[in-house]
């Protein structure tokens, strides 16, 4: 081979761009390494050691090689390519001799050329390269070591995830044994040692079914994997008979020779119970809230204390039931509110509400109001009236101050609860009704009914529930807290702008005893703003402070001007202040009217007037 061939192999090898993984550096040092380890005829070629790095190419002639495993082998140009052999790369140690008038072409390279096919002067045949392909095999190999070390790497972390988290995962085989744990599986199993076991020893009868048949209705199945919430909570026996309520998932992984099945378990036991806590924290926040709703509740009845709250409480049991209510209380506590709020609360609610004060109504008069009468029923009956009753049908009637009802009447009344029918005056018939009855008193009605002033089977029949109204200085702050609700709505009213209640303020407010009850207090905040000025009330003057009360006022005191309205319950207030004081004694030097500088007549006379009653 001539210096002209070698170098048209060097171009041609240049020329060859689809050795893959080869780059055009590494062509042109084979080039070179050609041009070196070319050797002509009748040169003996002596190579010891690895053959593997090097290719022979056997142009002509014969070349012998002994390698260990073939022993000893002749390769000649007719072996391979026509003309030309080939001495593939398999490695091996092994002593190739060129045969006389041999010409062959070493290529020194880890890279193997094979010649395939080229026609290029020197040959007849058909000779073309391929640089087989180990550099890609080292790429192969270098990838695979890193893939390896990816590998390795990534079940560290795969392990480390496992390993660390707070789920139990268990991986068991289509035999349900166990093939591996992470730590929290094995605290949850309590046991360390599960490997080999069968998982559905872990579960109760009821798990332990429903993961067999997960598993098995997964088999069924023709993908190899699946991945499922568990469709109910399973529950897990621990070695240690530690039972606990878990969630979670199972999975499926497996190619045609294997399948594994993944249980990612969370004990939910904790959440289960903070769930519960949850569930009646917001039942009783629900009820709580429904309850304020029903007790604050379009009635106007303000009411912080305790003692008032019973009375909304009872206002809400009674409300949607049909039973006759008897409500107790001194004057002007808000016997009359709870009425209407009991009426409001009711399914009668949208019927009338008919109100009749008893102790208001002169006795001739009552039984007509409260039955009605025929025309002509007595002198003056021109017209058939409708009584009360009548107009209360389908609703409620609302019997104020009943204890002032007259013992004759009494009999019709309780007819009226009992057969709910009564017969108007003057008529011969009888009128059925169906009236919801509240009554309402500041007496002791048992004690008068023990007296004979009033029917005591009537009394039973109206004392079915019973609800007390508490006074107002048994309501703790209530007072302060309506005072002040009542300041607001009286300088709306009034358009008049006062400073709001201070402490000092509201310590007068709780000390005073509020004889006339929340309409004294009402009475005499709307008095103050009436008479405020730029917006201050000096409450001190105003509110008989607990001395004052000791000792009955001297109306001569006060040097503003009042209105006859309060002269009259200012006198009235004092008068019952000096009763008090003298245990209800009139005449005489210990008698209320020596204290008040009156004459015992006219002090009969104002009380008479002012409508004092002595309290039973
Ligand atoms: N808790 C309250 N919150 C707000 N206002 C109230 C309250 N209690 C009573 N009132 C008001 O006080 C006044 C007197 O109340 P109510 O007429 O209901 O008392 P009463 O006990 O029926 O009086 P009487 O004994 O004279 O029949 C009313 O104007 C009422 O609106």
């Amino acid at each position: 081979m001539n210096k002209s061939e070698l170098d048209e192999i060097a171009n041609f090898l240049k020329g060859v761009s689809f050795f893959s993984g080869v780059n055009r550096v590494s062509l042109l040092e084979l080039c070179k390494n050609i041009k070196t380890k070319f050797f002509e005829k009748n040169e003996r070629i002596i190579n010891k050691g690895d053959i593997g790095d090097a290719m022979y190419v056997i142009l002509n002639g014969k070349v012998n090689v002994h390698d260990k495993q073939h022993s000893y082998s002749t390769f000649s140009t007719a072996d391979c390519f026509g003309e030309y052999a080939l001495i593939d790369d398999e490695p091996r140690s092994a002593s190739v001799t060129a045969m006389e008038d041999t010409s062959v072409l070493i290529i020194e390279s880890k890279y193997f050329v094979e010649l395939v096919s080229t026609d290029m002067g020197f040959t007849k045949g058909i000779l073309s390269v391929l640089i087989k392909r180990h550099r890609e095999l080292d790429v192969i190999q270098e990838r695979l070591a890193a893939s390896k070390q990816e590998i390795e790497s990534g079940s560290a972390k795969m392990s480390g995830l496992i390993n660390g988290a707070m789920d139990a995962i268990i991986m068991f085989d289509e035999k349900f044994q166990i093939i591996l744990t992470n730590p929290s599986a094995n605290k949850l199993l309590e046991n360390d040692d599960v490997l080999q076991r069968k998982v559905l020893f872990f579960f109760d009868d009821a798990s332990a079914n429903l993961i067999e048949s997960l598993v098995k209705s997964g088999l069924d199945d023709n993908t190899k994997m699946f991945n499922n919430y568990l469709p109910e909570i399973v529950k897990v026996i621990g070695s240690n008979e530690t039972e606990t309520l878990n969630e979670g998932t199972i999975s499926r992984y497996g190619n045609d020779r294997e399948t594994f099945y993944t249980l990612i378990l969370r004990n939910i036991e904790e959440r289960l119970i903070a769930q519960e806590k949850i569930n009646q924290l917001t039942t009783h926040t629900k009820y709580l809230e429904e309850e304020i709703e029903q007790l604050t509740n379009n009635h106007g009845i303000l009411a912080e204390d305790i003692s008032m709250f019973n009375v909304l409480k009872l206002i809400e049991q009674v409300a949607n039931t049909d039973a006759t209510v008897l409500i107790n209380g001194e004057t002007g506590t808000g016997k009359e509110l709870v009425a209407r709020a009991i009426h409001t609360a009711s399914n009668r609610a949208k019927k009338p509400l008919v109100r009749i004060n008893c102790g208001a109504i002169p006795a001739n008069l009552i039984e007509s109001e409260l039955f009605g009468h025929e025309k002509g029923a007595f002198t003056g009956a021109t017209v058939a009236r409708k009584g009360r009753f009548l107009m209360a049908d389908k609703g409620t009637i609302f019997l104020d101050e009943i204890g002032e009802l007259p013992l004759d009447l009494q009999p019709k009344l309780l007819r009226v609860i009992q057969e709910g029918e009564f017969d108007p005056l003057g008529s011969s018939s009888t009128v059925k009704v169906d009236v919801r009855i509240i009554a309402a008193t500041h007496r002791d009605l048992l004690k008068f009914s023990k007296e004979g002033k009033f029917r005591e089977d009537l009394f039973y029949r109206l004392n079915v529930f019973p609800i007390n109204v508490p006074a107002l200085k048994d309501r703790g702050n209530d007072v302060c807290l309506i005072a002040e609700s009542m300041v607001k709505s009286f300088s709306e009213k009034l358009n008049k702008r006062v400073t709001a209640l201070t402490k000092e303020h509201k310590k007068l407010f709780l000390e005073y005893e509020w004889p006339g009850n929340v309409r004294e207090l009402q009475n005499l905040v709307e008095r103050a703003l009436i008479v405020s000025k730029n917006g201050e009330i000096d409450w001190a003057d105003i509110i008989p402070s607990t001395d004052k009360e000791d000792l009955p006022q001297s109306q001569e005191k006060s040097n503003r001007v009042l209105t006859a309205e309060e002269l009259v319950q200012m006198e009235r207030e004092n008068i019952l202040k000096a009763l008090r004081q003298t245990n209800w004694k009139i005449s005489g030097d210990k008698g209320a009217a020596a204290l008040l500088k009156l004459r015992p007549t006219t002090l009969t006379s104002k009380i008479k007037a002012l409508g004092i009653v002595r309290p039973i």
